[in-house]
């Protein structure tokens, strides 16, 4: 870990410590000058956890105002490349987002494809509502389920779930209790008369139209099932292709939004049927209506699990996959900065379709490439983007599509 550290009563503008910045003091650290120039003698104590300093020369402390550290995630320090990604045969999930079209599924499939060349039994998962996996291995890859990826000497798997479908068999839920609402629901359920105090739950919304990111999250529950089911546990990496930046981030909000609606609705129905007899038998002889909130109790347990694994930094990492212009990276920082909220861990980075240099004298090209070059200076001076390890990986003059593709792009990003 490197911090910085700026001080404006020093003719410095950058320190730098290396050494165990969990405990500095305790590891006795230094803030040296990075530039020796400018400053040659200057050394400065750490004399607090809180990164107070002093300074040797004088003896004097600098004031407190004075100084601003932040600590920067140095790459090549914390992130190692693809052999960490590899190692270990404890089942791993990466999660791949990003704007639209700026390669997601392409990086996605290259990894799983590059997993499995490894000695990993992989799925490649899609929760995008466009579904692109089965055009960028170039086979059919539909169906819902998994379906084995031709090409490979291990096993790769691919499972496209149709959030469309699997939003109709939650939707299910409302319709066979008789109707499309909370109200109807809750008649249903022989508490219409507290329909209203169930109001500001959104519960009817929920099910009639469901908000963004739902889709998602029941096609991420859903895959949940397939790979907690111990017919499928020797598959030891899980790569997401995931839905643009939008759904995805409505997604890691979405689990406590109903945690809370269906939490709070299953306990207030368990609170009357204790207490009101007379409806503990209409539960008792319901039995599909039991059945609803069963599947509501479970959807609910599922979308804690999901909730749980994004942020599981032992199992989990989600990759930002951009392109070199402002509007991607941009959008980039915002979505690294809800991750950070949420707690998702992030640590990669990936800038692709990068124009190499220009070995001839096209006027397009040098100015596209400098255009590019503008925009990747961006991410050196976002907060929200520093500290990942960036990936560069270069635009290609074919189409990214089949499995030979995939492995030639997996040489270029995954290294
Ligand atoms: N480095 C590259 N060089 C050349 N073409 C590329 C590169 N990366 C991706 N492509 C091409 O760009 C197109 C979009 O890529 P891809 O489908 O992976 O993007 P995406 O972010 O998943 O898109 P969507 O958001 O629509 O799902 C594809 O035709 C793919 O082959």
């Amino acid at each position: 870990m490197t911090l910085h550290c700026s001080c404006s009563v020093t003719p410095l503008s950058a320190l730098s410590y290396s050494g165990n910045s969990n405990n500095p003091v305790a590891n006795m650290g230094f803030f040296t000058s990075i530039s020796r120039s400018r400053a040659p003698c200057t050394v400065w104590k750490l004399t607090a956890r809180n990164f107070s300093v002093l300074s040797i020369h004088t003896g004097r402390m600098l004031p407190r105002k004075s100084l601003q550290v932040r600590s920067v995630a140095s790459p090549s320090e914390t992130v190692l490349g693809f052999e960490e990604m590899v190692s270990g045969t404890q089942r791993k999930y990466y999660m791949l987002g990003g704007k639209g079209g700026v390669g997601k599924t392409s990086c996605a499939a290259s990894l799983a494809v590059k997993f499995a060349n490894n000695g990993h039994p992989t799925i490649v998962v899609s929760t995008d509502p466009a579904h692109s996996l089965s055009d960028s291995f170039d086979q059919d890859l539909r169906g819902g389920t998994l379906v084995p990826v031709d090409g490979l000497d291990y096993p790769l798997f691919a499972l496209e779930i149709n959030p469309e479908k699997a939003r109709e068999e939650f939707r299910s839920v409302s319709q066979k209790n008789g109707g499309t609402g909370v109200k109807d629901f809750m008649d249903s359920m022989g508490l219409g008369m507290l329909a209203d105090q169930l109001g500001e739950l959104k519960l009817g919304e929920l099910l009639d139209t469901p908000p963004p990111g739902l889709d998602e999250a029941i096609a991420i529950s859903k895959v949940m099932q397939f790979v907690e089911s111990p017919e499928y546990s020797m598959f030891t990496r899980i790569v997401f292709d995931t839905a643009p930046t939008g759904h995805t981030l409505r997604l890691l909000s979405l689990p406590d939004f109903l945690d809370a609606s269906i939490g709070k609705i299953l306990k207030l129905r368990k609170k009357i049927a204790s207490a009101t007899s007379a409806i503990k038998s209409v539960f008792g002889q319901e039995e599909t209506k039991q059945d609803a909130s069963d599947k509501l109790e479970k959807l609910r347990e599922r979308m804690i699990k999901v909730r749980e694994l994004f942020r599981n930094a032992d199992s989990t990492e989600f990759v930002i996959v951009t392109i070199p212009t402002v509007m991607a990276i941009s959008e980039s920082s915002r979505l690294s900065a809800s991750l950070k909220k949420e707690n998702v861990p992030v640590r990669r980075l990936i800038v692709n379709q990068v124009l190499p240099p220009s070995a001839s004298d096209c006027k397009f090209c040098a100015m596209k490439r400098k255009d590019q070059l503008r925009a990747l200076d961006m991410i050196q001076n976002d907060p929200e983007l520093e500290g990942l390890k960036i990936i560069q990986a270069p635009l290609v003059d074919v189409e990214i599509r089949g499995v030979p593709a995939l492995k030639f792009m997996a040489e270029m990003v995954w290294k």
